[in-house]
Protein backbone atom coordinates (compact mmCIF):
# COMPACT_ATOMS: atom_id res chain seq x y z
CA UNK A 1 0.00 0.00 0.00
CA UNK A 2 2.82 2.25 0.14
CA UNK A 3 2.69 5.53 -2.37
CA UNK A 4 5.38 7.83 -2.72
CA UNK A 5 5.02 11.53 -3.30
CA UNK A 6 7.45 13.44 -4.93
CA UNK A 7 8.04 17.12 -5.36
CA UNK A 8 10.59 19.56 -6.96
CA UNK A 9 10.19 23.87 -6.95
CA UNK A 10 10.78 26.33 -9.87
CA UNK A 11 14.83 26.21 -10.24
CA UNK A 12 14.97 29.97 -9.26
CA UNK A 13 13.04 29.72 -5.73
CA UNK A 14 15.71 30.19 -2.74
CA UNK A 15 16.20 27.90 0.26
CA UNK A 16 13.60 29.67 2.79
CA UNK A 17 10.93 29.47 0.33
CA UNK A 18 11.67 26.17 -0.45
CA UNK A 19 11.05 25.21 3.01
CA UNK A 20 7.74 26.70 3.16
CA UNK A 21 6.83 24.77 0.14
CA UNK A 22 8.19 21.89 2.04
CA UNK A 23 5.34 22.66 4.59
CA UNK A 24 2.41 22.49 2.19
CA UNK A 25 3.67 19.09 0.35
CA UNK A 26 4.16 17.78 4.13
CA UNK A 27 0.91 18.72 5.11
CA UNK A 28 -0.56 17.40 1.61
CA UNK A 29 0.81 13.92 2.33
CA UNK A 30 -0.16 14.65 6.43
CA UNK A 31 -3.74 14.76 5.16
CA UNK A 32 -3.43 12.36 2.26
CA UNK A 33 -3.06 9.78 4.82
CA UNK A 34 -6.22 10.75 7.29
CA UNK A 35 -8.60 10.67 3.65
CA UNK A 36 -11.27 8.19 3.38
CA UNK A 37 -10.98 8.32 -0.26
CA UNK A 38 -7.73 6.97 0.21
CA UNK A 39 -8.17 3.99 1.79
CA UNK A 40 -5.40 3.56 3.87
CA UNK A 41 -2.75 4.15 1.53
CA UNK A 42 0.83 4.68 3.23
CA UNK A 43 1.67 8.03 1.57
CA UNK A 44 5.26 9.20 1.98
CA UNK A 45 7.13 11.96 1.00
CA UNK A 46 9.82 11.83 -0.85
CA UNK A 47 12.38 14.20 0.27
CA UNK A 48 14.25 16.29 -3.03
CA UNK A 49 17.85 16.64 -3.03
CA UNK A 50 19.32 19.89 -2.09
CA UNK A 51 21.41 21.60 -5.31
CA UNK A 52 22.85 25.15 -6.57
CA UNK A 53 19.23 26.68 -5.81
CA UNK A 54 18.18 30.27 -6.59
CA UNK A 55 20.86 32.38 -7.96
CA UNK A 56 22.40 32.86 -4.00
CA UNK A 57 24.16 29.76 -4.29
CA UNK A 58 25.92 29.30 -7.02
CA UNK A 59 29.34 29.40 -5.60
CA UNK A 60 32.51 28.10 -7.51
CA UNK A 61 34.99 25.49 -5.78
CA UNK A 62 31.73 23.99 -3.79
CA UNK A 63 30.65 20.91 -4.78
CA UNK A 64 26.59 21.29 -4.34
CA UNK A 65 24.37 18.49 -5.35
CA UNK A 66 22.22 15.54 -4.26
CA UNK A 67 22.71 17.21 -0.97
CA UNK A 68 20.65 14.89 1.31
CA UNK A 69 18.34 16.56 3.61
CA UNK A 70 20.04 15.11 6.32
CA UNK A 71 22.57 17.44 5.58
CA UNK A 72 20.48 20.48 7.07
CA UNK A 73 17.55 18.92 8.86
CA UNK A 74 17.32 16.55 12.00
CA UNK A 75 15.39 13.52 9.83
CA UNK A 76 13.76 11.79 12.91
CA UNK A 77 12.33 14.86 13.57
CA UNK A 78 10.48 15.45 10.22
CA UNK A 79 9.25 11.92 10.47
CA UNK A 80 7.46 12.48 13.54
CA UNK A 81 5.14 14.48 11.89
CA UNK A 82 4.62 12.93 8.46
CA UNK A 83 7.00 9.36 6.44
CA UNK A 84 9.58 11.10 5.11
CA UNK A 85 12.33 9.39 3.21
CA UNK A 86 15.33 10.28 1.32
CA UNK A 87 15.79 10.20 -2.37
CA UNK A 88 18.49 7.33 -2.39
CA UNK A 89 16.32 5.96 0.19
CA UNK A 90 13.42 5.60 -1.96
CA UNK A 91 14.96 4.32 -5.05
CA UNK A 92 17.10 1.59 -2.86
CA UNK A 93 13.05 0.72 -1.65
CA UNK A 94 11.67 0.60 -5.02
CA UNK A 95 14.64 -1.03 -6.52
CA UNK A 96 14.67 1.48 -9.85
CA UNK A 97 15.28 5.55 -9.95
CA UNK A 98 11.69 5.71 -11.75
CA UNK A 99 8.99 8.03 -11.14
CA UNK A 100 5.48 6.60 -12.40
CA UNK A 101 4.28 9.78 -13.27
CA UNK A 102 4.97 13.48 -13.31
CA UNK A 103 2.27 16.26 -12.35
CA UNK A 104 3.94 19.64 -13.96
CA UNK A 105 1.99 22.43 -12.47
CA UNK A 106 1.15 25.55 -14.07
CA UNK A 107 -1.62 28.39 -13.67
CA UNK A 108 -4.49 28.75 -15.72
CA UNK A 109 -3.65 30.42 -18.56
CA UNK A 110 -6.88 32.41 -18.64
CA UNK A 111 -5.80 33.86 -15.93
CA UNK A 112 -8.40 34.25 -12.48
CA UNK A 113 -10.81 35.21 -14.65
CA UNK A 114 -14.08 34.45 -13.46
CA UNK A 115 -13.93 37.22 -10.44
CA UNK A 116 -14.77 34.78 -7.58
CA UNK A 117 -11.92 32.13 -6.25
CA UNK A 118 -12.15 28.54 -6.47
CA UNK A 119 -9.82 25.69 -5.86
CA UNK A 120 -9.43 23.67 -8.85
CA UNK A 121 -7.32 21.86 -10.88
CA UNK A 122 -7.36 20.62 -14.77
CA UNK A 123 -4.74 18.53 -16.74
CA UNK A 124 -4.27 21.20 -19.62
CA UNK A 125 -1.87 21.64 -22.44
CA UNK A 126 1.52 22.77 -21.33
CA UNK A 127 1.63 26.70 -21.15
CA UNK A 128 5.51 26.64 -20.90
CA UNK A 129 8.05 24.24 -23.41
CA UNK A 130 8.25 21.17 -21.04
CA UNK A 131 11.71 20.82 -18.90
CA UNK A 132 11.10 16.65 -19.44
CA UNK A 133 11.27 15.02 -22.64
CA UNK A 134 11.02 11.50 -24.33
CA UNK A 135 13.88 9.84 -24.72
CA UNK A 136 14.13 8.56 -28.68
CA UNK A 137 11.77 5.68 -28.50
CA UNK A 138 11.69 4.29 -25.58
CA UNK A 139 8.95 4.93 -22.98
CA UNK A 140 11.16 6.97 -20.74
CA UNK A 141 10.80 10.61 -19.69
CA UNK A 142 14.11 11.88 -18.74
CA UNK A 143 14.73 15.47 -17.22
CA UNK A 144 16.30 17.27 -14.39
CA UNK A 145 15.97 15.32 -11.46
CA UNK A 146 18.20 17.04 -9.26
CA UNK A 147 21.17 15.45 -11.56
CA UNK A 148 20.47 12.12 -10.98
CA UNK A 149 20.53 11.06 -14.53
CA UNK A 150 19.63 7.74 -14.23
CA UNK A 151 16.09 8.53 -13.49
CA UNK A 152 13.14 8.66 -15.54
CA UNK A 153 9.59 8.62 -15.37
CA UNK A 154 7.01 6.83 -17.39
CA UNK A 155 4.44 9.34 -17.34
CA UNK A 156 4.22 13.24 -17.74
CA UNK A 157 1.35 16.20 -18.01
CA UNK A 158 0.87 19.68 -17.30
CA UNK A 159 -1.90 20.23 -14.76
CA UNK A 160 -3.10 24.19 -13.95
CA UNK A 161 -3.70 24.20 -10.59
CA UNK A 162 -5.21 27.28 -8.25
CA UNK A 163 -5.79 26.90 -4.23
CA UNK A 164 -4.62 24.26 -1.66
CA UNK A 165 -3.09 20.57 -1.46
CA UNK A 166 -6.72 19.53 -0.92
CA UNK A 167 -7.73 19.75 -4.12
CA UNK A 168 -5.24 17.12 -4.88
CA UNK A 169 -7.01 14.90 -2.27
CA UNK A 170 -9.18 13.12 -5.01
CA UNK A 171 -6.84 12.65 -7.91
CA UNK A 172 -4.29 11.36 -6.06
CA UNK A 173 -6.99 8.98 -3.99
CA UNK A 174 -7.70 6.73 -6.90
CA UNK A 175 -10.11 9.37 -8.86
CA UNK A 176 -6.52 10.11 -11.65
CA UNK A 177 -4.75 8.32 -10.72
CA UNK A 178 -3.76 4.84 -9.00
CA UNK A 179 0.29 4.83 -9.50
CA UNK A 180 2.58 4.16 -6.90
CA UNK A 181 4.93 7.33 -7.03
CA UNK A 182 3.88 10.50 -8.19
CA UNK A 183 5.70 13.68 -8.92
CA UNK A 184 4.49 17.12 -8.20
CA UNK A 185 6.93 19.56 -9.92
CA UNK A 186 6.74 23.26 -9.65
CA UNK A 187 5.44 22.42 -6.06
CA UNK A 188 5.63 26.28 -5.29
CA UNK A 189 2.01 26.24 -7.36
CA UNK A 190 0.19 24.54 -4.45
CA UNK A 191 -0.87 26.78 -1.23
CA UNK A 192 -0.85 25.72 1.78
CA UNK A 193 -4.10 24.38 3.29
CA UNK A 194 -4.38 26.19 6.76
CA UNK A 195 -1.58 29.20 6.64
CA UNK A 196 -0.57 29.76 10.16
CA UNK A 197 -2.82 26.65 11.68
CA UNK A 198 -1.85 23.74 13.64
CA UNK A 199 -0.74 21.87 11.21
CA UNK A 200 1.31 24.52 9.36
CA UNK A 201 3.03 25.19 13.18
CA UNK A 202 3.21 21.11 14.28
CA UNK A 203 5.16 21.19 10.68
CA UNK A 204 7.20 24.07 11.54
CA UNK A 205 8.53 22.91 14.96
CA UNK A 206 8.94 19.32 13.35
CA UNK A 207 11.55 21.39 11.21
CA UNK A 208 14.20 20.82 13.55
CA UNK A 209 18.32 21.39 12.31
CA UNK A 210 20.85 18.92 11.99
CA UNK A 211 22.77 17.96 15.27
CA UNK A 212 25.89 19.36 13.51
CA UNK A 213 24.42 22.98 12.78
CA UNK A 214 23.19 23.00 15.99
CA UNK A 215 26.56 22.11 17.78
CA UNK A 216 28.11 25.07 15.38
CA UNK A 217 25.68 27.57 16.47
CA UNK A 218 26.02 26.83 19.72
CA UNK A 219 29.59 26.56 20.21
CA UNK A 220 29.67 30.37 18.06
CA UNK A 221 27.22 31.84 20.79
CA UNK A 222 29.00 30.50 23.71
CA UNK A 223 32.60 31.69 22.51
CA UNK A 224 31.23 35.12 21.37
CA UNK A 225 28.33 36.16 23.58
CA UNK A 226 28.76 33.62 26.45
CA UNK A 227 24.92 32.33 25.65
CA UNK A 228 23.72 29.10 26.19
CA UNK A 229 20.23 27.39 26.35
CA UNK A 230 19.75 27.42 30.03
CA UNK A 231 20.81 30.57 30.67
CA UNK A 232 18.72 32.40 27.89
CA UNK A 233 15.89 29.99 28.88
CA UNK A 234 15.45 27.80 25.69
CA UNK A 235 16.22 24.92 26.63
CA UNK A 236 13.38 22.58 24.85
CA UNK A 237 12.75 18.99 24.54
CA UNK A 238 14.73 16.52 22.00
CA UNK A 239 11.79 15.63 21.20
CA UNK A 240 9.60 18.92 19.42
CA UNK A 241 5.91 17.05 19.94
CA UNK A 242 6.71 17.30 23.91
CA UNK A 243 7.56 21.10 23.73
CA UNK A 244 5.20 23.51 24.75
CA UNK A 245 5.82 27.30 26.21
CA UNK A 246 4.08 30.37 26.50
CA UNK A 247 5.19 34.04 25.24
CA UNK A 248 7.82 35.79 27.05
CA UNK A 249 9.45 32.59 28.44
CA UNK A 250 12.26 32.81 26.31
CA UNK A 251 14.89 35.59 27.47
CA UNK A 252 17.52 35.25 24.52
CA UNK A 253 21.03 35.63 25.29
CA UNK A 254 23.27 38.77 25.94
CA UNK A 255 22.99 40.07 22.35
CA UNK A 256 20.82 41.57 19.88
CA UNK A 257 20.82 40.42 16.38
CA UNK A 258 19.71 41.79 13.01
CA UNK A 259 19.49 39.97 9.46
CA UNK A 260 20.76 42.16 6.80
CA UNK A 261 19.24 41.12 3.26
CA UNK A 262 21.20 43.21 0.82
CA UNK A 263 22.17 41.93 -2.88
CA UNK A 264 19.16 41.56 -5.02
CA UNK A 265 17.55 43.77 -2.47
CA UNK A 266 19.12 46.62 -2.92
CA UNK A 267 17.88 47.63 -6.44
CA UNK A 268 15.03 45.42 -6.71
CA UNK A 269 13.40 46.77 -3.16
CA UNK A 270 15.81 49.87 -2.63
CA UNK A 271 13.18 52.42 -1.18
CA UNK A 272 12.79 49.60 1.80
CA UNK A 273 16.01 48.93 2.41
CA UNK A 274 18.05 50.79 5.22
CA UNK A 275 21.37 52.28 4.84
CA UNK A 276 24.18 51.33 6.61
CA UNK A 277 24.50 54.59 8.88
CA UNK A 278 21.26 53.90 9.66
CA UNK A 279 21.71 50.49 10.72
CA UNK A 280 24.56 51.09 12.98
CA UNK A 281 22.75 53.92 14.27
CA UNK A 282 19.35 52.04 15.20
CA UNK A 283 21.30 48.83 16.37
CA UNK A 284 23.39 51.37 18.61
CA UNK A 285 20.36 52.72 20.22
CA UNK A 286 19.03 49.09 20.88
CA UNK A 287 22.06 47.49 22.11
CA UNK A 288 21.44 50.43 25.09
CA UNK A 289 17.73 49.67 25.15
CA UNK A 290 18.28 45.80 26.01
CA UNK A 291 21.76 46.61 28.22
CA UNK A 292 24.23 44.77 25.78
CA UNK A 293 27.36 45.59 24.32
CA UNK A 294 27.42 43.22 20.97
CA UNK A 295 25.53 42.64 17.82
CA UNK A 296 25.47 39.55 15.63
CA UNK A 297 24.94 40.83 12.10
CA UNK A 298 23.97 38.30 9.38
CA UNK A 299 23.93 39.21 5.84
CA UNK A 300 24.49 38.41 2.43
CA UNK A 301 26.04 42.00 1.41
CA UNK A 302 29.79 41.94 0.26
CA UNK A 303 32.99 42.24 1.98
CA UNK A 304 33.07 45.93 1.45
CA UNK A 305 30.35 46.29 2.68
CA UNK A 306 30.23 44.23 6.01
CA UNK A 307 34.32 46.16 6.57
CA UNK A 308 32.03 49.40 6.53
CA UNK A 309 29.48 48.46 9.12
CA UNK A 310 32.20 47.38 11.11
CA UNK A 311 33.47 50.93 11.07
CA UNK A 312 30.24 52.25 11.48
CA UNK A 313 29.63 49.89 14.50
CA UNK A 314 32.50 48.23 16.15
CA UNK A 315 30.81 46.23 18.36
CA UNK A 316 29.31 43.64 15.25
CA UNK A 317 29.96 39.79 15.16
CA UNK A 318 29.53 37.98 12.38
CA UNK A 319 29.96 34.27 11.67
CA UNK A 320 32.53 33.24 9.47
CA UNK A 321 33.21 29.65 8.72
CA UNK A 322 36.76 28.38 7.82
CA UNK A 323 37.19 27.20 4.07
CA UNK A 324 37.02 23.72 5.23
CA UNK A 325 33.96 24.55 7.39
CA UNK A 326 32.14 26.19 4.74
CA UNK A 327 32.66 23.19 2.67
CA UNK A 328 31.27 20.93 5.02
CA UNK A 329 27.97 22.86 5.69
CA UNK A 330 27.50 24.53 1.98
CA UNK A 331 25.97 27.51 1.79
CA UNK A 332 22.28 25.99 3.43
CA UNK A 333 24.25 24.98 6.04
CA UNK A 334 25.76 28.24 6.67
CA UNK A 335 22.17 30.14 6.51
CA UNK A 336 21.00 28.10 8.94
CA UNK A 337 23.80 28.88 11.31
CA UNK A 338 23.32 32.30 11.30
CA UNK A 339 19.49 31.22 11.53
CA UNK A 340 20.39 29.51 14.77
CA UNK A 341 22.43 32.67 16.25
CA UNK A 342 19.95 35.23 14.93
CA UNK A 343 16.82 33.80 16.55
CA UNK A 344 18.62 32.97 20.28
CA UNK A 345 19.22 37.13 20.74
CA UNK A 346 17.71 38.73 23.00
CA UNK A 347 15.98 40.64 20.56
CA UNK A 348 16.21 40.89 16.36
CA UNK A 349 15.56 42.71 13.34
CA UNK A 350 15.23 41.22 9.80
CA UNK A 351 14.76 42.49 6.48
CA UNK A 352 11.21 43.50 5.16
CA UNK A 353 9.73 40.24 2.75
CA UNK A 354 12.85 38.36 2.98
CA UNK A 355 11.81 34.53 3.45
CA UNK A 356 15.38 34.25 5.18
CA UNK A 357 14.03 36.57 8.15
CA UNK A 358 10.46 34.77 8.13
CA UNK A 359 12.16 31.92 9.23
CA UNK A 360 14.20 33.18 11.90
CA UNK A 361 10.93 34.87 13.36
CA UNK A 362 9.33 31.89 13.43
CA UNK A 363 12.40 30.04 14.77
CA UNK A 364 11.75 32.70 17.74
CA UNK A 365 7.82 32.08 17.87
CA UNK A 366 8.35 28.53 18.42
CA UNK A 367 10.75 29.65 21.25
CA UNK A 368 8.38 31.60 22.82
CA UNK A 369 9.97 35.19 22.60
CA UNK A 370 8.17 37.91 23.28
CA UNK A 371 6.85 39.34 20.03
CA UNK A 372 8.13 42.63 20.27
CA UNK A 373 11.69 41.08 20.56
CA UNK A 374 11.43 39.65 17.49
CA UNK A 375 8.80 41.09 14.84
CA UNK A 376 10.92 44.01 14.11
CA UNK A 377 12.50 46.08 10.61
CA UNK A 378 14.56 48.99 10.22
CA UNK A 379 13.01 51.88 8.11
CA UNK A 380 14.91 53.03 5.95
CA UNK A 381 15.17 56.61 4.89
CA UNK A 382 12.70 56.68 2.41
CA UNK A 383 9.94 55.60 4.85
CA UNK A 384 8.02 57.19 7.37
CA UNK A 385 9.82 56.96 11.07
CA UNK A 386 7.33 54.59 12.06
CA UNK A 387 7.16 51.90 8.60
CA UNK A 388 5.04 49.13 9.09
CA UNK A 389 6.57 46.60 10.84
CA UNK A 390 6.34 42.45 10.30
CA UNK A 391 3.38 40.63 10.64
CA UNK A 392 3.13 39.45 14.09
CA UNK A 393 2.60 35.75 13.62
CA UNK A 394 1.48 33.73 16.13
CA UNK A 395 2.35 30.10 16.98
CA UNK A 396 -0.73 27.74 17.26
CA UNK A 397 -0.11 24.88 19.50
CA UNK A 398 -3.48 23.34 20.02
CA UNK A 399 -6.27 23.41 17.77
CA UNK A 400 -7.26 25.79 14.37
CA UNK A 401 -9.22 27.91 16.54
CA UNK A 402 -6.37 29.80 18.43
CA UNK A 403 -5.56 31.51 15.34
CA UNK A 404 -9.15 33.76 15.45
CA UNK A 405 -8.01 34.01 19.31
C1 LIG B 1 12.41 38.39 -3.44
C2 LIG B 1 12.96 37.00 -3.30
O1 LIG B 1 13.87 36.99 -2.23
C3 LIG B 1 14.41 35.75 -1.94
O2 LIG B 1 15.32 35.89 -0.89
P1 LIG B 1 14.92 35.76 0.63
O3 LIG B 1 13.45 35.68 0.74
O4 LIG B 1 15.60 36.82 1.40
O5 LIG B 1 15.59 34.40 1.16
P2 LIG B 1 16.08 33.11 0.40
O6 LIG B 1 15.08 32.70 -0.60
O7 LIG B 1 16.49 32.10 1.34
O8 LIG B 1 17.35 33.59 -0.41
C4 LIG B 1 18.36 34.21 0.21
C5 LIG B 1 19.62 33.36 0.11
O9 LIG B 1 20.68 34.29 0.23
C6 LIG B 1 21.59 33.87 1.19
N1 LIG B 1 21.49 34.75 2.36
C7 LIG B 1 20.70 35.83 2.55
N2 LIG B 1 20.92 36.39 3.73
C8 LIG B 1 21.89 35.65 4.33
C9 LIG B 1 22.53 35.72 5.60
O10 LIG B 1 22.27 36.57 6.43
N3 LIG B 1 23.44 34.75 5.86
C10 LIG B 1 23.73 33.76 4.98
N4 LIG B 1 24.62 32.84 5.34
N5 LIG B 1 23.16 33.68 3.77
C11 LIG B 1 22.24 34.61 3.45
C12 LIG B 1 21.24 32.45 1.54
O11 LIG B 1 21.95 31.57 0.71
C13 LIG B 1 19.77 32.36 1.24
O12 LIG B 1 19.44 31.06 0.91
C14 LIG B 1 15.15 35.22 -3.14
O13 LIG B 1 15.66 33.92 -2.92
C15 LIG B 1 14.20 35.15 -4.31
O14 LIG B 1 14.89 34.70 -5.44
C16 LIG B 1 13.62 36.53 -4.56
O15 LIG B 1 14.64 37.40 -4.95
Amino acid sequence: DKRYLLYDCNPGEGFNLRRDVYMRIANMVKNLREQKECKGDDWVLVLPPWGRIGYHWKERDMEQSKIPWSKFFDIPSLAKHVPVIEYDDYVEEIGDAKVDEIWYLQRYEEGWSSGNWEDKMHERPCIDQPVYESEGNSDKIRGWFWGYEETYANKFKCVSVQGSSKIFFGPLCGANTTAQSIMLDRGENILHDMFGGKDYWDCRRSMRFSKELVEEANEFRKKHFGSNDEADKTVMPEDWTEHKCTEGDALGGPYIAAHLRRKDFLYARKDQVPDLEKVAKVLKEKMQEYKVNKVFIASDGTKEEMAQLKTLLPEMVMYKPTKEKKKAFKMGGVAIIDQIICSHARYFTGTKESTFSFRIQEEREIMCFSKDMTFNRICSDQEPKDCEQPTKWKIVWNSDSEIWQ
